[in-house]
């Protein structure tokens, strides 16, 4: 057993010592396997406030399956509270550090095996790529995601319907107390926000990556039947610990492809693409973001969740959950790899074989589908040679094509200001540049101009172009992720006010109409970057961040 390295031998005594001082450990207890339980409670964050309990029955758990548990935390953003200001900046670099922290504790100690709970944004993803990156046998339990909640005259809402009414409040079109009441109401209970955005994207993800059990995406967090999953996980565990089944094993290249595949059918927040290319880069696969297209066109668009459409993650749940979409997939030759091994020792087609859609309002069939082909889309061109990330699922479907002048700004805040004072028109592409992993720093999350854009009624007018990224709870015509980033000298950031940039939706293409002797003509008096915050931890990140299309990792 690797925790070997901890108890066995006289040269240990001193370790032994420790553990019996910890009193989770007694002499006879040390055959059995040390399971470490990544926990991320944090009271910030409604997503995990609830986590303290579940790690307590997860080590309960633990210890019914014949490991001994270990609990520790990490760190975490919520996104929602970050959203808007300075704070942003350290939501993605917060997941290098959740990563870090978690190979920390994991290597030093030795654990056999480990129990993550993840549940936010960057908390998934940093815990799956601790997990890839340490390859210690590992399974996962999310927190759940939150109930939908409800407008006073029943109309459902989430997250997107409080920050688009700020949008829709502002520009006078809602009243004081519709706002109030839906400020009141959106978020009525804990777990991750009640729609497709990025919690529940890559909760979602992980079923299909093969690391988590059936439910894990769409159980809610309130929902008792969340602790069956604990039980039925744990004792995974240990068995896999014994097999010596690691995440590499799991999280394969066919793996990876499918999750993008179920981001495909269920549209997906724009980030997971950031997120997904970041654990294949851990777990050793070469995955380029060019091949996100190639499942793009072999997967239909089958449920439609929140921002897209009204449905929340609990009524994916009541009509069969991502299981459901998974086994729907499997009906479709070459669609997806049904013959990969999950945590259960399963194969993911036999362990999704029993599942069926229960209402094909809310998810549809692949006889019936949204759109043949996914909700995510990378668009390529002479503004983002590299590529760029859209979830077209979140446009007007009467939008295929759009052409309009580029207004510049070289901060989200201008942008927001011009957003707000009715400066940015219809017709305008509202270029946000200067806001990319390393320019940002942090590649913040831009709801709030979003949102704005939505709720002053210009969704289908405006578009909205950046190298940082959005929420998943963003819609409309709004492009990000663009790489290279303005910070490294990319092409966004020749662009000037006027120009005229083309977007094309079916072609996956993003241009402006310039020709290479013009950008090359402007790039000579380009100013080279000057990062805004030089000390510290983003001082750092930004030094070694990489562009999104490279997932956004540190490298050196
Ligand atoms: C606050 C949100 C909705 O969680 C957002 O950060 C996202 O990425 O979806
Ligand atoms: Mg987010």
């Amino acid at each position: 057993m690797r925790s070997d390295t901890i108890k066995i031998g006289v040269d240990r005594a001193p370790h032994r010592s420790l553990l019996y001082a910890t009193g989770k450990v007694k002499a006879k207890d040390l055959g059995k396997p040390f399971i470490g339980v990544c926990n991320s409670y944090i009271d910030i964050i409604p997503g995990h406030v609830h986590l303290q309990e579940f790690a307590k029955v997860v080590k309960e758990a633990i210890i019914e399956a014949g490991g001994i548990p270990f609990e520790f935390n990490t760190i975490g953003v919520d996104d929602g509270i970050a959203m808007g200001h300075i704070g942003m900046r350290y939501s993605l670099p917060s997941r290098e550090l959740i990563a870090d922290s978690a190979e920390t504790v994991i290597n030093a100690h030795w654990f056999d095996g480990v129990f993550y709970i993840p549940n936010c944004d960057k908390i998934t993803p940093g815990m799956l790529m601790a997990a890839a990156r340490t390859n210690v046998p590992s399974v996962f339990v999310s927190g759940g995601p939150m109930e939908a909640g409800t407008s006073s005259d029943g109309k459902q809402l989430s997250l997107t319907s409080v920050f688009e009414g700020v949008g829709a409040y502002k520009a006078g079109k809602m009243t004081e107390e519709e706002f109030n009441d839906i400020e009141a109401n959106a978020c009525p209970t804990c777990g991750s926000c009640s729609g497709m955005f990025t919690a529940n994207s890559m909760n979602c993800l992980m079923e299909m990556l093969g690391v988590a059990l059936p439910g894990n995406g769409s159980i809610v967090a309130t929902s008792a039947k969340r602790k069956e999953l604990i039980y039925e996980a744990a004792k995974h565990l240990v068995r896999m610990v014994k097999e010596d089944i690691k995440p590499r094993d799991i999280i394969t290249k066919e793996a990876i492809d499918d999750a993008f595949a179920l981001d495909m059918a269920m549209g997906g927040s724009t980030n997971t693409v950031l997120h997904t290319l970041a654990i294949a880069r851990e777990a050793g696969i070469q995955y380029e973001i060019e091949d996100i297209n190639k499942v793009a066109e072999r997967v239909p668009y089958l449920a439609k969740i929140m921002p897209a459409s009204d449905f929340s993650m609990d009524d994916i749940n009541r009509a069969g959950g991502v299981s459901s979409i998974i086994n729907e997939l499997t009906k479709i030759p070459g669609a997806i790899h049904p013959e990969r091994l999950t945590i259960t020792g399963k194969t993911m087609g036999e362990l999704v074989s029993d599942y069926e859609i229960l209402n094909q309002n809310v998810i549809r069939p692949i006889d019936n589908p949204y759109s043949p082909v996914g909700g995510l889309s990378i668009l390529f061109g002479n503004i983002a040679p590299e590529g760029a990330v859209i979830k077209v699922g979140a446009v007007d479907p009467s939008i295929t094509e759009f052409e309009g002048e580029a207004i510049v700004f070289e901060s989200q805040d201008e942008a927001q200001a011009a957003i707000d004072d009715g400066t940015v028109k219809e017709g305008h592409v509202v270029i946000i540049r200067y806001e990319g992993p390393k320019g940002g720093p942090g590649m913040p999350e831009m709801l709030a101009p979003t949102s704005a854009i939505m709720g002053r009624g210009l969704g289908k007018t405006v578009a909205l172009l950046t190298d940082g990224r959005f929420s998943g709870a963003s819609r409309g015509i709004s492009i990000g992720h663009i790489s290279p980033e303005a910070a490294e000298g990319g092409p966004i950031a020749l662009i000037q006010n006027g120009d005229i940039i083309k977007i094309d939706l079916p072609n996956r293409t993003l241009n402006a109409d310039l020709s290479d002797e013009e950008l090359a003509e402007r790039r000579k008096s380009l100013k080279p970057f000057e990062p805004k915050i030089k000390n510290g931890w983003l001082g750092r990140y930004s030094k070694l961040v990489t562009n999104a299309s490279k997932g956004g990792v540190m490298s050196i």
